[in-house]
């Protein structure tokens, strides 16, 4: 019936039905033109529009000189940013929108957003990517883990670990919120990168020991972070592979913050196991990352997530109940969803030894 062009007439010319048959279109108009919103995105982020415009309001022969475009070209993408809500007229000039204020408050959505062109380029052809089982493209070179045996050396590890500091803020401060670690003595952050979370944990709870575990490449890296902020009297970093080499005991809390996501089903249990024989009885597993599922947040979470991992090589976005089911046949005996402030950017998982 919604698909019936008689009844979309009808559904359009009725005043009782006009608005929700408007919205609906909306919708769909958008599902269909997505990526020419995201590429006008990219330009701005490129460019440095809206960086210049958070300084104050601007006209467009200053904007066109500054971010070096004819005066034509700066004119069409003001518009169409404009239309997106990321930048807004004001008298003769062009200011900040409220989505690109909203954007540039987080450093994290332009870093990825700057990265996203090797996922647009995988994506050109979706259907080739499906068929060849994901990988095996220009994302997949970003993050040498997923599909590559030797897993990166220091320069392979850079451009990620990178991404991962600048964009973890995003997630540290709700899982910080959303659960006490101050009941905990010391905190072992697997797959922690360069220390980004700890060092947020560190920060917020004063008396926890703080010990990072990731691949030597990336756990080095997290040296001069650790100590940069004064922390290193209380951290420990720990090089190793967490599907080879055993989890270092000693820790009555162990997270993954975006990180079982990353593996495939067996290699993720057999992280999960691996957290289970490093954990003492009672001790707790924290996960961290954007879920399947998530109410409110459907898309974040099997349509960017899942052609992101898809295009990466390796992984999926699992909900919560699967997650919990996962932990479960690991052995823990216990698990919850705890709510974050924004589950768009991730959901919390813990569980209980
Ligand atoms: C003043 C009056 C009257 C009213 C105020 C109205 C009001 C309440 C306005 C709200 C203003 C406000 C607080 C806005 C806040 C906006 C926020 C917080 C927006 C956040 C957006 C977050 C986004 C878009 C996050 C994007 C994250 C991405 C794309 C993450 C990608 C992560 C990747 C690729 C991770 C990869 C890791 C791997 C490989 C999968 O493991
Ligand atoms: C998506 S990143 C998340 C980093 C950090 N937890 C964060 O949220 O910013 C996944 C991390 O897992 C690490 N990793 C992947 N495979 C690994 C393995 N087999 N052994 C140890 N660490 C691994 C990566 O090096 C990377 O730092």
């Amino acid at each position: 019936m919604l698909g019936s062009p008689a009844f979309q007439r009808v559904a359009t010319r009725c005043f009782l039905t006009r608005p929700i048959a408007r919205r609906r279109a909306r919708a769909l108009f958008d599902l269909v033109a997505g990526f020419t919103y995201s590429q006008i995105l990219t330009a701005c982020v490129r460019i440095g529009l809206l960086d210049l415009l958070a300084r104050g309001p601007l006209g467009l022969a200053t904007i066109a000189q500054r971010i070096d475009l004819p005066l034509e070209g700066a004119e069409r993408l003001l518009r169409g940013a404009a239309a997106l809500g990321l930048v807004e007229r004001c008298g003769a000039n062009w200011i900040l929108g409220s989505q690109g204020a909203a954007l540039r408050g987080n450093r994290g959505i332009a870093e990825m957003i700057a990265h996203h062109h090797l996922l647009y380029a995988d994506l050109a052809d979706p259907v080739a990517l499906l068929r060849r089982g994901g990988g095996g493209g220009r994302l997949s070179g970003l993050w040498p883990y997923a599909e590559s045996a030797g897993r990166g050396g220091g320069e392979a590890v850079a451009a990620y670990s990178a991404l991962m500091a600048a964009s973890v803020p995003m997630i540290a401060d709700q899982a910080i919120d959303a659960y006490p670690f101050r009941r905990h003595r010391a905190l072992l952050d697997v797959g922690g990168g360069e220390g980004a979370f700890l060092a947020a944990v560190g920060a917020r709870v004063p008396d926890l020991r703080l010990a990072l575990f990731d691949l030597p490449a990336v756990s080095e890296r997290a040296f001069a972070r650790f100590e940069a902020a004064g922390l290193t009297p209380r951290t420990r970093i720990f090089g190793g592979d967490f599907l080879v080499d055993p989890l270092p005991q000693g820790y009555d809390i162990l997270s993954l913050i975006r990180v079982l996501h990353d593996h495939d089903d067996a290699p993720a249990l057999a992280l999960l196991r691996a957290a289970y024989d490093a954990l003492p009885p009672g001790g707790t597993l924290f996960i961290a990352e954007p879920m399947a599922q998530t109410s409110g947040a459907e898309p974040a979470g099997d349509a960017y997530f899942g052609f992101y991992l898809l295009a990466m090589g390796s992984g999926r976005p699992r909900s919560a109940s699967e997650i919990r089911a996962m932990i479960k046949a690991a052995g823990f005996s216990r698990s919850r969803v705890v709510q974050t402030a924004m589950p768009l950017t991730a959901s919390v998982v813990i569980a209980t030894r």
